[in-house]
C-alpha cells in the first residue's frame, strides 16, 4: 500500500493488526478516516464477517476512503459514514459493543470521543488514540495550540479514568516525525 502522507505510519497499521486479532476484534469504530489508509489496515485485521464503521466529517474524504477500502476488496466489511462524530456517535448505541476504537480525528475533542468510547465498547475493548505527542508541544506549558492541548488533556484523562488501562509509544518516523500514540484498555 502507497502511503499518503499524514496518515498512521505502516508499522503503526501492522501493530494495530496485532492488537486487533489479540482482542478478537469483530467490531472496530474509527473516527477520522481521511483516505482510508488506517481504514484499511484495521479492516484487514477483522474476520469476514467482521465490520470496521469509519466516521469521517469531510465528504471528500469519506468518498476517497470507501474508494480505497474498496480497491483493497474490503467494502463488504468497512463503512464510511459521513458527519461531525459527534453528532454520529449518539446514533451508534444500538450497534455496540465495539472491541477497538480507533481516535484519530480532531484532537481538540477526544476526551468527549473518550467518552462516548467508554460508552460504545465491552469490558476488553481497545482504545487508541493516534498523535498524543506531537513533536512534543502536548508537553509544553502551557500548549501551543488547541491539538496540542487537546491531546495533553486526552492524556491526562486515560491515566486518571478508573476503567482504563493505558499506556503511550512513542514514534519517530519518516511519516510523522516525532510523535506518539496512546492504547487503553477498558476494564
Ligand atoms: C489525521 S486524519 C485521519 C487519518 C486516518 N485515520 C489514517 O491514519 O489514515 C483526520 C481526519 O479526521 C477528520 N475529522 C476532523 N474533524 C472531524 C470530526 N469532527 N468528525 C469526523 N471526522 C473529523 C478529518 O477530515 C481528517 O480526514
Amino acid at each position: 500500500m502507497d502511503h499518503p502522507g499524514g496518515q498512521i505510519s505502516p508499522s503503526q497499521g501492522k501493530l494495530f493488526q496485532v492488537l486487533a486479532i489479540t482482542c478478537g476484534a469483530r467490531k472496530i469504530l474509527e473516527i477520522g478516516a481521511m483516505a482510508g489508509y488506517s481504514g484499511v489496515w484495521l479492516a484487514r485485521a477483522l474476520p469476514a464477517d467482521g465490520k470496521l464503521i469509519s466516521l469521517e466529517i469531510d465528504p471528500h474524504y469519506a468518498k476517497l476512503a470507501r474508494a480505497t477500502l474498496a480497491a483493497a476488496g474490503l467494502s463488504e466489511r468497512a463503512e464510511v459514514r459521513v458527519g461531525a462524530a459527534l453528532d454520529l456517535l449518539p446514533g451508534l448505541v444500538s450497534e455496540a459493543p465495539f472491541d477497538m476504537i480507533f481516535l484519530d480525528a480532531d484532537k481538540i475533542n477526544n476526551t468527549r470521543y473518550l467518552e462516548w468510547a467508554l460508552t460504545l465498547s465491552r469490558p476488553g475493548a481497545l482504545i487508541i488514540a493516534d498523535n498524543i505527542v506531537r513533536h512534543g508541544r502536548t508537553y509544553q506549558n502551557p500548549q501551543p495550540d488547541a491539538s496540542s492541548a487537546g491531546a495533553a488533556e486526552y492524556t491526562r484523562a486515560i491515566l486518571e479514568h478508573p476503567r482504563l488501562l493505558s499506556a503511550a509509544l512513542l514514534s519517530d518516523d519518516v511519516y510523522n516525525g516525532i510523535d506518539g500514540f496512546s492504547i487503553s484498555v477498558v476494564r
